[in-house]
Formats: structure tokens, sequence, C-alpha cells
């Protein structure tokens, strides 16, 4: 028997939809049948138009519009905003209001703006309070062409769990008195005038002030703690744990329109800020405004203050939004232009001795007599003048200059009878500091031969066997140039004459093989080192765990050695940061890892240290032939990262031959680094190939002298280079 038919439509209650379609429903019956064909909804809403028909005052002349139906509303327009978009996203409004209502970012979300079939259903009942959500929905989409590619960004970070994501808008909509953007001049618009500022970051909120009176303001406003903001000032590695499980750390490129390539999560979040920031017009984008610029965003840790830097140099708003979508097409970044790397970072003095008693395995009255003609120097005098004042923890003086072409200045070797006499390059003298840079050192007969640093002369156990390495690649001898001296230790005498050497060769002892108990002495016996190699591990990248930003700082402060930190980390685009602002010398992410490798490159020069890539024994050098300008080290592991004492792999030779060709050909002076498996054996195929950095662990740290290894490899890599 089928079902009775309903009555006919005559006395129908008419509603409309916002739409402007129109809602036939059977009048208002009373009886248990009826009610079984009504959706709840439509209970609702028939139930309350009866009312309003009975002339219930409390609706009389007001907007079809029941007050609950106006507060679900507020509600999902409210956590629509939460989720990280302006209303709700594709996933919600696929589920109806009630998904909305949960206010759950959907990590699939689509486009709303290029795919309007996506923008939420919404009831009748809501019609009457679609004025936020539509008019901002219209003018998102009337802006949407323009910047379509941030849009799209944007809208990837709605995918970002609520966590990471919805913490970058936390909207609040309350009735307050109405006020502009927080910041700027407080007024009240109408509701046609609405725009959301909204996305701030995790410290920013979204207010809908005086909603339901006529006049509203979406107001960005600062607040402490929810979300990552509560991690603002929290050290990385405690935010770790935190953020692993916040959410993805890449939005993936694949099938998103736009994006050409892994985003860090980090970065979509910016853009989205920047696309929401854009919505508002220019003539009120003051200071609040300001607070939601790109990069306002809660990184966690050592970014934070990345972050306040580049805000605090950021240009009005405008410029950055400008900024902030060449970032998202080109791979640029907001950035200095990487010149001029300042570099400050504590030292700790030597107690008066030079650097090259450090690496002199003498005592330290011999070494002094033998080397200095005296007992003990004066400040200034050596190759680190000013470095050994016994000072610990002193800043690092005479960084590069800006715009000054990298390391190019020349070492000067004292002439005898000037002994202690220091020779100022001028302005373009190297970073004392930077000994291990990519500069020449040299020493001419009767003389500086260029303007150099502010160096003293070389210690012995460097002499004659550095090699010059001219820009165009790996160096030959300088024709007509003499050797020096095979032993020079005689109190400088011999210096007189001819003496040139280069800084071509670097060894760096890696403290993997080390006493992790007992770092510091550890790192004070690697005698003539150039660099001390720090192996940062997490157990994901590879099958092994370290050591990490701690402990390297720990390093920093006790040692005036460059330190050279090799990340063998996931995710370095938020971790690598931290080592170079820490101080580290040179730090080297790897290829595999990182999910935007030049960004990250121009980061770390931004923030003073030099950038290095990691490649895998696996892992093909080419693709970084046109990368080259953007990082200072390419190294070429020669085992598979994670252990010390492996067995160095000749096949990866080859590759280093290639790196070698791929730098001289570029002009470029980027050090060739190579790690794992280095020791007496193999050192000498390794700078045939064209290496000049050297890591060894156990060779070094396993023999009864660390500094006597490291001085005997140098030497078997010098000879070796020097048939080049
Ligand atoms: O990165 C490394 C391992 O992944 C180490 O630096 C390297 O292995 C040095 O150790 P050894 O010289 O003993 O091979």
């Amino acid at each position: 028997m089928g079902r009775p038919r309903r009555p006919a439509a005559a006395g129908a209650a008419h509603l409309h939809r916002h739409d402007g379609a129109e809602l036939r429903r059977a009048p208002p019956e009373r009886g248990p049948r009826a009610h079984r064909h009504r959706t709840a909804v439509d209970r609702r809403r028939v139930r309350l138009h009866d009312r309003r028909a009975a002339g219930d005052g409390r609706h009389a002349g007001g907007p079809d519009r029941p007050a609950q139906a106006a507060a679900d509303r507020r509600d999902g327009v409210r956590r629509g905003v939460r989720t990280g978009g302006v209303l709700d996203v594709a996933g919600d409004a696929d589920r109806g209001a009630g998904a909305a209502r949960r206010g759950r970012g959907d990590v699939d979300a689509v486009d709303a703006l290029a795919h309007p079939q996506h923008l939420p259903r919404r009831t009748a009942a809501d019609a009457g309070d679609r004025d936020l959500g539509d008019d901002v929905l219209r003018r998102r989409r009337a802006g949407a062409d323009h910047r379509r590619l941030a849009a799209r960004a944007l809208l990837v970070g709605l995918g970002l769990p609520g966590r990471t994501a919805g913490a970058g808008a936390v909207a609040d909509l309350r009735s307050t008195p109405g006020a502009g953007v927080e910041g700027s001049r407080a007024r009240a618009v109408r509701p046609a005038q609405r725009r959301v500022v909204a996305g701030g970051d995790a410290a920013g909120g979204v207010r809908d002030q005086g909603a339901g009176r006529g006049r509203a303001v979406v107001r960005v406003r600062r607040c402490s703690g929810g979300g990552g903001a509560g991690r603002r000032g929290v050290r990385p590695a405690a935010a770790a744990a935190g953020d692993a499980a916040a959410g993805p750390r890449a939005v993936r490129a694949a099938g998103i329109p736009g994006l050409r390539r892994d985003e860090p999560a980090d970065d979509v979040r910016d853009d989205r800020r920047a696309v929401l920031h854009d919505s508002v017009p220019a003539n009120r984008a003051g200071h609040g405004a300001a607070a939601v610029r790109p990069g306002a965003g809660a990184r966690p840790g050592a970014g934070d203050r990345h972050r306040d830097r580049r805000r605090a140099a950021d240009a009005p708003a405008a410029d950055a939004v400008a900024a902030v979508r060449r970032a998202a097409g080109g791979g640029g970044r907001l950035r200095a232009d990487g010149a001029g790397r300042p570099r400050v970072r504590p030292r700790a003095g030597d107690g008066g001795l030079c650097a090259g008693r450090r690496r002199c395995r003498a005592g330290a009255d011999d070494h002094q007599q033998r080397h200095h003609g005296h007992r003990r120097p004066g400040p200034g005098r050596c190759r680190r003048g000013g470095v050994g004042d016994g000072v610990r923890g002193r800043r690092r003086l005479g960084h590069r200059g800006a715009g000054q072409p990298a390391d190019r200045g020349v070492r000067v070797v004292a002439r005898r009878g000037e002994r202690g006499r220091r020779r100022d390059a001028g302005a373009g003298a190297r970073d004392p500091g930077r000994r291990g840079g990519r500069g020449r050192v040299a020493a001419v007969a009767g003389g500086v031969r260029a303007g150099g640093g502010r160096r003293g002369r070389l210690h012995p156990c460097r002499r004659g066997h550095q090699r010059r390495r001219g820009a165009g690649g790996r160096g030959r001898r300088r024709p007509g140039a003499g050797r020096a001296p095979a032993s020079s230790v005689d109190g400088g005498r011999r210096l007189a004459r001819v003496a040139w050497a280069t800084v071509g060769i670097q060894i760096a002892p890696s403290i993997l093989s080390s006493d992790f108990a007992n770092l510091e002495s550890e790192i004070a016996r690697l005698g003539d080192a150039d660099l001390v190699h720090v192996d940062v591990m997490d157990n994901h990248f590879v099958p092994n765990l370290t050591l990490g930003l701690p402990v390297v700082e720990a390093i920093l402060a006790r040692t005036d050695r460059l330190v050279d930190c090799h990340l063998m980390i996931d995710d370095p685009d938020r971790w690598a940061p931290g080592y170079a602002e820490a101080g580290a010398h040179n730090v080297t992410f790897h290829a595999e890892a990182a999910a935007a490798p030049v960004r990250l490159a121009r980061e770390l020069r931004r923030l003073g240290a030099r950038a290095g890539v990691g490649l895998r024994p696996a892992t093909p050098i080419e693709p970084w032939a046109d990368l080259l300008p953007e990082i200072d080290m390419l190294l070429v592991m020669t085992v598979e990262p994670g252990f010390g004492g492996q067995a160095f792999l000749d096949v990866c030779l080859p590759k280093i031959r290639r790196a070698r060709e791929l730098v001289s050909r570029s002009g470029l002076d980027i050090w060739i680094q190579v790690d794992g498996g280095v020791s007496a054996e193999t050192i000498e195929r390794c700078a045939d190939a064209g290496a000049d950095v050297f890591v060894a662990g156990s060779a070094v740290y396993g023999a009864e002298d660390a500094a006597a290894a490291v001085c005997d490899l140098r030497e078997l890599a010098a000879k070796a280079a020097r048939g080049h």
C-alpha cells in the first residue's frame, strides 16, 4: 500500500533559500504522520515559521531566520575560519553543515575559489545570516585571478590539520563594540564592507565585532598561547615532538596546480596568511594588518628569531604580499642578498697562545720559541690575530664585509724582521676566523704579494703542501713560484724567501669517533685540523642517533675551531638554520632530505654560515649543476651515512670527479668534501679525484696521536692534489 499523498500545496508556507529557490513545504500539519515526513531541519523551520505567522512577537518583522539558526551559522563561519579558511572547506561542505560545525579542516580540501561547486551549501535558515560569509567569499573570488597561485597555497593550507593551519586563524566571533583592524583606527563599517583579515598565525585571531548589529569588522588580534603560538620561544627540540603530531612538514606539489614543488608547510601557511592579508584594502592596511604579514606565523624556536628579523625588515604589507607571491612562484625568499653575512659568535680564548700553537705538537714554550722566536706572543701576532687573547666568549671580529667577493683575500707570511707585525689587507681582508675559507694563502719573497687578510705566518705543519687553487677550479702551483721550504722551522728566518701556499686542502676530523664524554678535550687534541666535523643524526634520515643543536652550541662555546655541521636529519629546512644561527661555520644538509634546498641554502648564508649540500652515494651530482651558485660546499658521501668506521666506497670516486668538473666549469669556489672511510689509504684517491675537504673519523681518533694523523692526512692529500 502506497504512502498517503501529502495535502495539496494550498496554504503551504513559502520559504526561500538564499539562492532564491523556493522551498515548498507542507503546511504545518499537526499529527504523527506528517512529522514522519519531515526532516529535523524542516520541522524546526516550519515550526518557527508557524510561530511567526501566528504573530510571535520575537520574530515579527525580523528576517526569515530563527535565532538558533543564526547562532549555528555564525558558529559555522567561525569554525570555517578556524580551519584556516574563510568559510567552510569543501570536505565540510560535502558533508553538510554538521561537519562544518565540527570545525575540521579536510586534508583533501580543494580550491573553493577555482571550484565554486564546492562552496558550502546553505539552508534557507542560513540565508539571512549569509552576509559575512558570502561577502567574504565574493571578494575572495573576485580577487582570485591575480593571486591564484597564492590562493591555491592558501587552500592547500586549509588542508593542514587544525592544530597547525587552523591554529593560524583562531576565530572569535563576538558581539563586542566594533573596532577596526587592531592597531589601526577603530571604526565601524557596514556589513558590506566586512573583510576578513584573518590568518594571522597561531597567535592571531579573527574577531567579528558587532555581528548582528549591522556593523561588523573582522579584527585581527594577537594573543598568546594556543596552537603553534604556544610554542613560540620553545626550543626546537621540544617543539619537534609536538610538530611531529601536528601535521605535514611539506605540502606535496603533486596534483596541486600552481605548486611546482613540495612546499614546506610553514611556507604554505605563510602564503595563506599573505593571501588573507591581501584581502585588506591598502588604505586599511594599518599596523594591525602588518601583524599578519607573511612570516608572522608561529614557527618554533630558532625560526622565530629569523622571522622576527624578517618582520622587522619587512616593507609595507603590500610589498610583503608581493614578495610571498614571488616566493611561491619562483623559489625566491624574503631574504637579504646574502652578501656580507654577519656572523658573530662567542669564541673561546686560548690562554694567550696562537692558533699555530694549538695545532702544534710541541710544548707550549717550545712552540713559541721555535715558531715565534719568543716565549709568548703578543695578541694579534698569529694567524688568528686577536683571537688568542685568552678571553672566553669574546665575539669574533673581522667579518667579511658586505659585497666582498667571498674569501679571496691572500694570506700573508711575515717577512723576517716583521714578526708579529700584522699586515692588514684593508676592506678586502678575510674574516680571520674563516681560515678554512675559499681563499688562498700566499707568502711571497720580499713581502706581501697581495692584499691579504690579517694573518700571521703559516704554521710549519701547513707549509709546503698547500696548493694554490684558482677561481677557475683546482689550481696548479703558480708558475715560477717556489715550493715552500721543506723545513721552515727556523724561527722565521727562511720565511723571507719565497713561500706560498693555499688552504686548498682541509682536514675535518669527525667527532663521531671521539669520546663523547670528553668532547672538549677530544676536540682540543685535533692539532692542525681545519674544521671540526659534527655529525648530527636523527634516527630518521639515518639509522643512528647522535647529537643535536644543544651539543653543537656547547661545542661552539668551548672551542674557537670552525665547526662543520653535517646534518643527517629529516626536515633540514626547519632545523638547519638553527645551527647556522648558533655559529656553525658550515652547515650541510642532505639533498635527499631538503624540501626547498635553494631556499634553505640562502637562509643559511643569510645567517652567516656556509651552505653545504650532502649527497648519499646513490644521489647524482648532475641535478645540482645549475644550483651551484647557491651553495658553498658539496659533500660527497663515500659511505652510506649513519656510522663511522665503514669501508670507503670506491664507486663514489667518479662522482667526486664529476663534481670537480662541474665546479671547475662553473668558475665558482665551492668546496668538495668527502666523508666516510677516509684514511691514509684512501685520501689520496679522493684528492686525486678532486676533493679538497676531507672528513676523517676513525682515521684520526683511532690513531694514537690525533694531531699527527691530521698532519699526515693533509700531507697525503696535498701530495695527491699537487698532481693536478
Ligand atoms: O658522516 C659520517 C657517517 O655517516 C662520518 O662523518 C664518517 O663516517 C666519518 O667516519 P669514518 O671516517 O670513520 O668513516
